[in-house]
């Protein structure tokens, strides 16, 4: 039998109300964004805009015009990456709190960068076609199932201007397993999954990089790119 969420997520709606209630404890830092790991923030973001770089370098790079950070949290990564590459940037987070402590941490100067500021989740949230150069979605994947997550990149898709790329930044599992999280309900999937949710998706990942020099004990971070496939068409999950 193929491993999936529906094998560790007994019920959808819980698992859901679990995590707005964890979040709606946490306070509104980079500590708190983090799980305490603050100290990983700029480690983070300096493999982050080397990948953006390496991007804008690449064949038929995506214009920096537009970008959607999703899982946006209080804006750490609209701030220190997103609005460093692209002219506007929309934030995506279904806490309203964490959008509100956005507006001041983001800062005066770069908030006329930010267009729009989306409160809802991802498992809701369709993105305006055609709109977005790149749309980024880190730390908040574990928090969808898998069929949420599959027509969530669906939508993204049709979300993205021509040459546009969805980046994911997730915690990777060590073993073949899922692993969940019962204290801020998320699961965190391994390398596999994550592939055969791409290609379900009808997502080609063009790259796949590992995130260097986190500290021990954390779990290994990749860095996906992903293309809508040329045919453009979904499969069904097995
Ligand atoms: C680990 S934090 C990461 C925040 C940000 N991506 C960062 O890297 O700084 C996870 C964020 O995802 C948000 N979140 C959790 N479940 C979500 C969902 N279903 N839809 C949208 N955001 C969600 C949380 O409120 C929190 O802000």
């Amino acid at each position: 039998m193929e491993l999936d969420t529906s094998s560790v997520i007994d019920n959808e709606e819980s698992f859901y109300a679990n995590a707005v209630q964890y979040w709606s404890e946490i306070p509104a830092t980079i500590d708190g964004m983090l799980g305490g790991f603050g100290c990983i923030s700029q480690t983070d973001i300096r493999d982050s805009k080397l990948l953006l770089k390496q991007l804008f370098n690449s064949k038929e790079p995506p214009q920096k015009a537009y970008a959607l950070d999703c899982g946006a949290g209080i804006g750490r990564i609209t701030k220190h990456l997103l609005t460093e590459f692209f002219d506007k940037v929309d934030l995506v987070e279904q806490n309203p709190q964490f959008l509100n402590q956005a507006k001041l941490y983001i800062g005066p100067k770069l908030q006329t960068k930010i267009e729009n500021y989306y409160s809802v989740g991802l498992q809701s949230f369709v993105p305006e076609e055609n709109k977005y150069d790149v749309i980024w979605s880190q730390w908040v994947l574990g928090h969808l199932t898998d069929s949420d997550l599959i027509e969530f990149l669906k939508s993204c898709q049709k979300g993205l201007k021509p040459n546009g790329v969805i980046i994911i930044k997730e915690n990777i599992s060590s073993t073949n397993d899922i692993d969940k999280d019962e204290q801020d309900s998320s699961v965190t999937r391994p390398l596999s999954l994550y592939r055969k949710i791409f290609t379900t998706a009808g997502l080609d990942c063009r790259r796949q990089v590992k995130q260097r020099n986190f500290p021990k004990g954390l779990y290994t971070v990749y860095m996906f790119v992903l293309k809508p496939l040329p045919n453009n068409t979904y499969t069904n999950m097995q």
